[in-house]
């Protein structure tokens, strides 16, 4: 991923306000700067994109930063992935973890589903089911938010979409996607079109939540 020649200028032109412009430096922080999104997953990435498509307030980058992968509720592990995600931008920046919990195991695998689909894929993850009656599961995306200012909060976004773990189906382009269906549907994520997914998925919600919060913020 880059960064542009704008985004250079920006942050060249943040340092200088920081250090001689008292004011004119949040001022460059929370209008004018693109926030880097940063996540090593393409996948995310495309949705992201296609969910705000033209209509989000910021200007957003990605880049490609591979970013420790924490323990802890999701909040927590979101949370602390943007800390660490704004000390490598030094700048403004969104990060997002995404979670999926089984009801049947307590919200697990939860935040550590990355490791579980590596291991187990998305046949495996219902298998692990296989002993419950309960097959129900939570989607969940949170988007963290740096201002690129420790001192600043991190503020959060959460999208959630509940379903059931089924044995999968569809393209198998997408982690879990072949393997979870979303209340209300007859198919599983990766069947449906992508417009679909992205309406009613936990990233979608996620985006929105954000989109608000800066709309309501310029
Ligand atoms: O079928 C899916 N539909 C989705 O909508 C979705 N969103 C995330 N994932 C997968 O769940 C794990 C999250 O881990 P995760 O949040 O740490 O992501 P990541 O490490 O891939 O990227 P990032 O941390 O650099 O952003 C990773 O295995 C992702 O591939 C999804 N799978
Ligand atoms: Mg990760």
């Amino acid at each position: 991923m880059w960064i542009s020649l704008k985004s250079a200028i920006f942050r060249s032109t943040r340092y200088y306000s920081r250090s001689s412009i008292k004011g004119v430096a949040s001022y460059f922080n929370t209008t004018m700067e693109p926030i880097v999104l940063v996540t090593g997953n393409q996948n995310k990435l495309a949705e992201f994109n296609q969910t705000i498509g033209n209509n989000f307030p910021r200007k957003v980058i990605s880049q490609d930063i591979d970013l420790p992968e924490y323990q802890g509720e999701p909040s927590e592990v979101a949370r602390e992935k943007c800390k660490a995600a704004a000390e490598k931008v030094k700048g403004p920046c969104l990060v997002e973890d995404t979670s999926l919990c089984f009801n049947a195991l307590g919200g697990m695998p939860g935040p550590y589903i990355k490791w579980f689909l590596a291991k187990l894929g998305p046949a495996g993850l219902h298998k692990l089911l296989e002993g419950f009656d309960d097959k129900t599961a939570d989607a969940v995306c949170i988007f963290a938010y740096s201002s690129g200012n420790p001192d600043d909060e991190i503020q959060l976004f959460e999208g959630r979409t509940s379903g059931k773990i089924v044995s999968p189906r569809g393209p198998t382009n997408f982690g879990w996607d072949p393997c979870f269906q979303p209340d209300g549907f007859e198919m599983t994520y990766a069947e449906m079109k992508k417009e679909t997914k992205n309406k009613i998925s936990h990233r979608g919600k996620a985006v929105e939540a954000c989109r608000k919060y800066f709309t309501t913020k310029i």
